[in-house]
């Protein structure tokens, strides 16, 4: 990956953000520096050799993830302090039979999944047949590549949705509309939207809490799901930190 300096790191929830922040340096007395946003949202800045993350808490949803993630990248853009890298993260829903329950999985394209129209007979129509743009954000490869190393990811199209899948049914749709997706969650099309609409590179790292297919809120292990992100972000930190040392 080219060098990467400051990375804006963009969860859902704050116990996705802590579970993030949890694997950096707990500086200062007791936990990472905070930085207010216009608008009231906070960043907990992470600082690891000579690379600055910023972990944001940015709401659930591809609406609220690209209102939150601009507003960060525009108030570093005033600031002088652009970022070069920005990550969609979180636990997530795992396709079968890729990712199951604590697997790692990193995109190679960030997908709106139900994005578009749905046609007289029932089809799906994607947003980009529609002429409305595009639907899908495909992550560089050397992004991937730095994320799946460094966290031993399972690759493949990470699918965003407005709304959890909770039907076998609507899973099997899913599944062979993108064959190649191995987990569905909520944010990552709204923040790689907005990186895409900064000219900044994106990526979305995140870990399975759940299986795609019929809602079993019992089933889910969203604990466990955390704590692989945390174990996750420990890996992947020194590798941004070490990059960010070669660029100095
Ligand atoms: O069903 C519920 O009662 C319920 C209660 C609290 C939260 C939820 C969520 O769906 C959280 C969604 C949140 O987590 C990501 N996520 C995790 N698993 C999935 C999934 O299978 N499909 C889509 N999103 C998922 C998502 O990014 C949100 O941030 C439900």
């Amino acid at each position: 990956m080219t060098s990467r300096r400051r990375a804006l790191i963009v969860a859902a929830v704050a116990v996705e953000r802590d579970a993030v922040t949890a694997a950096g340096p707990l500086l200062p007395p007791s936990g990472p520096e905070e930085r207010t946003l216009p608008g009231g949202l906070v960043l907990h800045r992470l600082h690891a050799g000579g690379a600055v993350l910023d972990v944001l808490a940015g709401g659930v949803g591809p609406a609220a993830a690209a209102a939150s993630t601009a507003t960060a990248l525009t108030a570093a853009a005033l600031a002088g302090e652009p970022y070069d890298l920005v990550l969609s993260t979180g636990i997530a829903g795992g396709f079968a039979p890729a990712a199951p329950l604590g697997t790692v999985v990193a995109a190679e394209t960030i997908v709106a999944a139900d994005l578009g129209a749905q046609a007289a007979d029932g089809s799906f129509v994607p947003v980009a047949e529609l002429g409305f743009g595009t639907g899908a954000h495909v992550v560089p490869e050397e992004i991937v590549r730095t994320l799946a190393g460094a966290t031993g990811a399972v690759r493949g199209d990470v699918l965003t949705v407005s709304a959890t899948t909770g039907t076998a049914a609507r899973a099997a749709e899913l599944a062979e509309r993108h064959p190649r997706a191995v987990a569905e969650a909520m944010e990552g099309f709204g923040v790689a939207g907005a990186a895409a609409a900064h000219g900044v590179p994106a990526g979305e790292l995140r870990t399975v809490s759940n299986a795609v297919g019929p809602r079993d809120r019992e089933s889910w292990r969203i604990k466990e799901a955390l704590g692989a992100l945390t174990d996750a972000f420990g890996k992947l930190i020194p590798v941004l930190a070490e990059r960010a040392e070669v660029a100095r």
